[in-house]
């Protein structure tokens, strides 16, 4: 991933709960007591909260927990002297009910009397000397209520990025180096500093002060995050700029090589021998309409005149033998898909939303989000409109449904989920209302912004073709369109009518027309482009065309393009992702059509489709 948007700075309430819940287990409490290394219980930790649906780094983890802790004891030891503290951190209930069960277990004593460090996850001098809990002591309260150690920092012990907050300086400015504030704070001349702080503080109540100091201490471990999360933005844009000159290359070496084809040249991935016309894939023609570059690019009226991004690769095909130089795509798509292991934890093979859900339609964000899980998603959302929740829900019990696409505040609702989502599928059963295709447009910039792949279908294409700029440009964008809502977005795009002669030339075009969006056009094959390679897919189907189907491939996509995106360079040989995971989709869409056609004929339902997936999956990519 190029990416990685789980990793906010701030918990929210409901995340630290979480946090405190899990942390609060006996099987945890108990992996912690006495451990002088805790680095794996708190893996364990970061992995259950991501099985509820909050993505942290065991770090992370470790360090709120931490923070809980020194604020928890600073309430507590001023709530001896007058019982108010308990209101001023508010979780202190949840650490008191775990600590003291934790005092009764007989684990960490020192814990209870607030006066030692802990007995459990304490110091090792490493990384994981993540929970020493910067307790006051007595004698940094006195009598007038101050807070006599107030003057130090007090530093989030989180290499590499300490960050002092001089507690009582009520300025805490994030931009401030830590290094230099901390230089400000330790050359400050203590003793006429200590006095005037004393002056300063002096009408202040205890209780003042001490809210004043978890504020601080609060925000210095929000400071923290912030650091955090700007190297973590560093480190993928660095990644991105290297994958796009890496692609860049690879398509460069691709168009040399083209050059110097000879017939007789095949894939080494797929002997043409053993191929079969029917199902064997292909890499088509990037100008199968013969001619030169020059040719191809004087016939397209571009909407959008900026030329594509790369080069044009030039590829010959066949389906058959003969002299051709072909290419199999099913083995990348093999190379994409996560294997199966017990390290892994909930979650991480993919969390994927469904945008569409309305009155009208329930059948078909259902048929989306089913077939994501059922490929190997591990959590699968539809956000829908509130009557329409209901329906879905009775689907299936799998499914995690949120009524809020037709709320006021719909896309604030969404954006909560954006960080927790690996690819977002939008359109289907969406409908055609203003106010929910608004929606799902501010929900898509929003996911743009955060480079979350989107999947467009349905509906979704229907904005699409109103509103090009929704997505044009946003090369992680797949739009999945059937001949007639193609035929829509064509001519919105192109302003006149689609000539349909030659259905590779058209979609290529619509790509580049859109910024090098990458296509699928659905039909009796199924043609896929980002603009720049052209690949079809004639996997054996049927001839059984029953709604729903285009609505397995758009939730199943979903997947596949997590899966893309989250593959080395080396996975997809060099292959764009979206064309990988739109092949993958594609064959496997087909290939339960066909399964379960030969089952039930003219009965066949998507939902017969659905029940193939494993089947097909397995015939095609785990054979
Ligand atoms: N169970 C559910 O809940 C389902 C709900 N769904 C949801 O319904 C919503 C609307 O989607 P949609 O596809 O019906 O709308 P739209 O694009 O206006 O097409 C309508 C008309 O266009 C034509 N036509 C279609 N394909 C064509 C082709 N290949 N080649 C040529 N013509 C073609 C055909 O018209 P005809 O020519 O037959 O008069 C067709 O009737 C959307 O939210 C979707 O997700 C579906 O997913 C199904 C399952
Ligand atoms: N003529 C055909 N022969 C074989 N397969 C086809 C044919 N037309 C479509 N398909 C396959 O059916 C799947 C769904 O395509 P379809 O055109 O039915 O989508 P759709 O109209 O968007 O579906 P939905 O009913 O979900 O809205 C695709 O995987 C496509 O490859």
């Amino acid at each position: 991933m190029l990416v990685n948007p789980t990793r906010g700075y701030h918990w929210s309430d409901a995340e630290t709960r979480a946090l405190l819940t899990i942390w609060g287990e006996h099987d945890v409490q108990t992996a912690l007591d006495g451990n002088f290394r805790n680095s794996h219980v708190y893996r364990d930790v970061a992995g259950r909260l991501g099985d509820m649906g909050y993505d942290r780094t065991p770090d992370q983890c470790r360090v709120r927990v931490k923070s809980l802790k020194r604020q928890y004891f600073q309430a507590k030891k001023a709530s001896k002297k007058n019982g108010h503290f308990a209101k001023i951190f508010r979780f202190y209930k949840d650490m008191e009910r775990i600590l003291s069960s934790r005092s009764s277990a007989g684990l960490d004593a020192h814990d209870m009397d607030g006066m030692g460090a802990e007995g459990d996850e304490t110091l090792d001098g490493t990384e994981e000397d993540g929970e020493s809990v910067d307790q006051p002591h007595e004698s940094d309260v006195d009598a007038a209520g101050e807070c006599s150690n107030m003057e130090y920092p007090v530093k989030i012990e989180y290499p590499p990025y300490p960050i002092p907050v001089t507690v009582g300086s009520c300025s805490n400015a994030p931009d401030v180096p830590a290094k230099q504030s901390e230089e400000q704070t330790s050359t400050m001349p203590s003793s006429s500093g200590s006095r005037r702080h004393k002056k300063r503080f002096a009408n202040l109540s205890l209780e003042k002060l001490m809210e004043k100091f978890l504020e601080q201490s609060l925000e210095a471990e929000e400071n923290f995050y912030r650091l955090e999360e700007q190297r973590l933005q560093a480190e993928d844009l660095r990644r991105e700029t290297e994958h796009t000159r890496e692609m860049h290359m690879l398509q460069m070496l691709g168009q040399m090589f083209a050059g110097l084809s000879t017939p007789t040249v095949t894939s080494s991935t797929a002997p043409q021998s053993t191929r079969n016309s029917k199902t064997a894939p292909s890499v088509t023609h990037a100008r199968p309409y013969g001619g030169s570059q020059s040719l191809q690019t004087s016939q397209v009226d571009y909407a959008n005149p900026s030329p594509p991004a790369a080069p044009v690769i030039e590829r010959t095909y066949s389906l058959g033998g003969g002299a051709h130089r072909s290419m199999d795509i099913l083995p990348l798509v093999k190379n994409i898909i996560p294997p199966l292991t017990s390290k892994k934890h909930k979650g991480q093979d993919g969390r994927i939303g469904v945008i569409g859900g309305c009155q009208e339609y329930t059948g078909a964000p259902y048929f989306a989000a089913i077939s994501a899980l059922k490929i190997g998603a591990d959590l699968s959302h539809v956000f829908c409109t509130k009557d329409a929740a209901t329906v879905i829900k009775s689907y299936s019990p799998e499914l995690i449904v949120h009524p809020v696409l037709d709320r006021p505040n719909a896309v604030e609702e969404i954006e909560k989920w954006l960080p927790r989502l690996h690819c977002l599928v939008v359109g289907p059963g969406l409908g055609r209302e203003d106010k929910l295709l608004n929606n799902a447009k501010e929900v898509i910039e929003k996911s743009k912004s955060r480079g979350i792949p989107i999947v467009i279908d349905a509906d979704g294409l229907w904005l699409v073709s109103k509103e090009p700029s929704v997505i044009q440009g946003y090369q992680r964008a797949i739009l999945t369109p059937n001949f007639m809502e193609f035929t829509r977005l064509y001519e919105a795009m192109h302003h006149q009518a689609l000539d349909s002669t030659d259905l590779r030339v058209t979609v290529q075009q619509l790509s580049i027309a859109l910024g090098n969006v990458t296509l699928l056009l659905k039909g009796e094959e199924d043609i896929i482009t980002d603009g720049n390679q052209v690949l079809t897919c004639s996997q054996e189907g049927s001839g059984r065309r029953c709604g729903g189907q285009g609505d397995l491939l758009s939730g199943s996509l979903g997947v596949f393009s997590h899966w893309a995106f989250s593959s080395s360079l080396n996975a997809t040989e060099g292959m764009n992702p979206t064309l990988v995971a739109a092949f993958g989709a594609s064959s496997l869409t087909r290939q339960c059509n066909n399964q379960a056609f030969h089952k039930y004929g003219r009965a066949t339902t998507t939902t017969d489709m659905i029940q193939e997936i494993c089947a097909a999956f397995m015939k095609l990519f785990e054979t």
